[in-house]
């Protein structure tokens, strides 16, 4: 691959999005009527339709010639293998040993392994009841704290899978606002709560200030002493947490090759495992390898990450969308599109590619979302009517886990009713005769007419699950996972670094301390004087 191919591939994909008619999608259909048989691929138990997109088959060319001029393949083997694909910071990025050996990494994948052996034995001790508070009760609650992705991980993966009857409860702090603590704590009770402190660097603000508000809640309940039966920590800074004060055996390591975006696979998914299950949680695991082994082998065109990833580079790129909305067709998966804000925007969401140059195009779109049908009564009507498309990720269920089928089927309907509309929309013809079918006079008409019009030929994929089983769940995250990844070699920047948070924290340091000193320094801008000042008088 040469920087020139693949600039010559892009430029490609530049000129396929100027030509005329090009984001238009209905006529695909009418001149394709196999089209939904040649523009779906399946890999894990998934299905991805992306024929509900503008994507012909001259641009479906186009899009797998630019993997190939970027190398996508060679940059994922290289991924697999160990290489410091993290290059700004000198890292592996090698989650996918998590899930299953790796025969290119096996130092890894053996370090992967012996810590989720350690996991599953600690699980099992604790649900035995060999393992106790300080009060000799069992533990029924596990509380994770942790914020980014050490909580959206296992906050997503939770939400959409725990059940009653579970072995234990999982409660979840993740913001620094005390109100977060406030509402958390009457759910819990001290002799019975396991904490988990989740933080690969054992050192964000936020996590240590309610670490060390939860542990002081815990000596109040049980004793100093004792507290310490009731702490965990699962970090990759074994010296801060010794000196937070959790034994050596009661931290689950993890490695630096694991991002934090990345990382609900590794001791970060302790919750999970206590909170689901063992079982479940390995099979959480193997759905994820499911989909590392089809992204590793399937060719280019049915590569599910990679077709999504194509399709999202045709969308910012190709067509100018630079949004996208998520929205799963299941509320067990209401915290999957603050999970892929993470996930891709924290990746994504640069402007430098690996060699400082700057990105000559746009790059991660902005993602948001909600469950349908809720979303549909919210945000939709800027998808459907807004003047600028918002391609959209439709994620269906198949299977609920409820007997209450006909609201299944209402919640299946929707969502194809959706992107049904989305495609087709309703032109001028169509919506004066159904006006006129309603009794509707020549005035009205006239002027509700473009109010009422669908312009349709609006984006949309969709991926169907069986069921919201741990194994489907764990390939659609991957699949989300290397989408990132392809994205990232599309466009020649890290997707594993994330530099851009760290100004905002150097900034807070001096500031909470001019907060408890109720004392402005003057070398703030003067915005930040006059708000600094307000919340100083308001409070006093
Ligand atoms: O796990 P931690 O080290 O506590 O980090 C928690 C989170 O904070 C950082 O600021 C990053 O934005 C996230 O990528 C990370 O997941």
């Amino acid at each position: 691959m040469t920087g020139d191919s693949l600039e010559a591939a892009w430029a490609r994909i530049t000129a396929l999005g100027a030509a005329p008619g090009a984001s238009a999608i209905r006529p695909l259909f009418a001149a394709e009527p196999d089209r939904f048989a040649r523009f779906h691929a399946r890999g894990a138990g998934l299905l991805l339709d992306i024929s509900k997109t503008a994507i012909s088959d001259t641009v479906r060319d186009a899009l797998l010639d630019l993997a190939r001029a970027a190398a996508v393949e060679a940059r994922r083997d290289e991924m697999a293998r160990g290489a410091l694909v993290n290059e700004t910071e000198r890292r592996a990025a090698l989650h996918m040993a998590l899930r299953e050996a790796l025969p290119g990494a096996p130092g890894p994948s053996a370090e992967a392994a012996g810590t989720l052996e350690a996991m599953r034995v600690f699980t099992e001790a604790v649900h035995r009841g060999e393992i106790r508070g300080a009060t000799n009760q069992r533990f029924d609650t596990v509380l994770n704290i942790g914020i980014g992705g050490s909580d959206l991980g296992p906050v997503m993966v939770g939400r959409a899978l725990w059940r009653a009857g579970d072995p234990m409860r999982p409660i979840h702090l993740g913001n620094v606002d005390g109100h977060g603590w406030e509402t958390v704590l009457p759910q819990l009770d001290a002799r019975r709560t396991l904490v988990l402190v989740a933080s690969k660097t054992f050192t964000t603000q936020e996590t240590m200030a309610n670490a060390h508000l939860v542990k002081r809640w815990m000596e109040a309940s049980v004793g100093k002493l004792g507290a310490t039966a009731h702490f965990v920590a699962l970090s990759t800074n074994m010296k801060a947490t010794a000196e937070f004060g959790i034994a050596p055996e009661r931290v689950f390591p993890f490695n630096d090759w694991v991002g934090g975006r990345f990382s609900l696979w590794s001791a970060i998914g302790l919750s999970l495992a206590l909170s689901l299950g063992w079982e479940r949680f390995r099979a959480l695991l193997d759905g994820a390898a499911a989909m590392d082994r089809h992204f590793l082998s399937a060719p280019l065109a049915e590569n599910l990450p990679v077709l999504l990833a194509l399709t999202e580079a045709w969308h910012v790129n190709g067509l100018g969308l630079n949004r996208r909305a998520v929205l799963p067709y299941d509320e067990r998966l209401r915290r999957l599109p603050a999970h892929l804000q993470q996930l891709e925007m924290e990746s994504l969401g640069k402007r430098v590619r690996l060699d400082g140059s700057l990105v000559p195009r746009a790059t991660g779109p902005v993602v948001f979302g909600e469950p349908g049908t809720s979303a549909q009564h919210s945000f939709m009507q800027l998808v459907h009517q807004g003047p600028k498309p918002v391609p959209v990720d439709f994620i269906l269920v198949a299977k609920p886990d409820h007997s209450h089928a006909e609201n299944h089927r209402i919640l299946l309907a929707n969502g194809l009713a959706q992107a049904e509309a989305l495609l087709m929309g309703r032109d001028a013809a169509g919506v004066e005769a159904d006006m006129r079918a309603a009794g509707a006079d020549e005035a009205t008409i006239a002027r509700l007419l473009p109010h009422r019009i669908f312009p349709g030929d609006r984006p949309s994929v969709t991926i169907v699950l069986p069921s919201l089983d741990p194994a489907s769940l764990g390939a659609l995250i991957a699949l989300y996972e290397h989408k990132v990844f392809v994205l990232g070699a599309l466009w020649r920047i890290n997707p594993f670094d994330q530099w851009g948070v760290e100004l905002g924290k150097v900034l807070a340091t001096p500031l909470v301390r001019e907060l408890e000193q109720g004392a402005p320094s003057p070398a703030h801008d003067s915005s930040t004087r006059g708000l600094l000042a307000e919340v100083l008088k308001l409070q006093s």
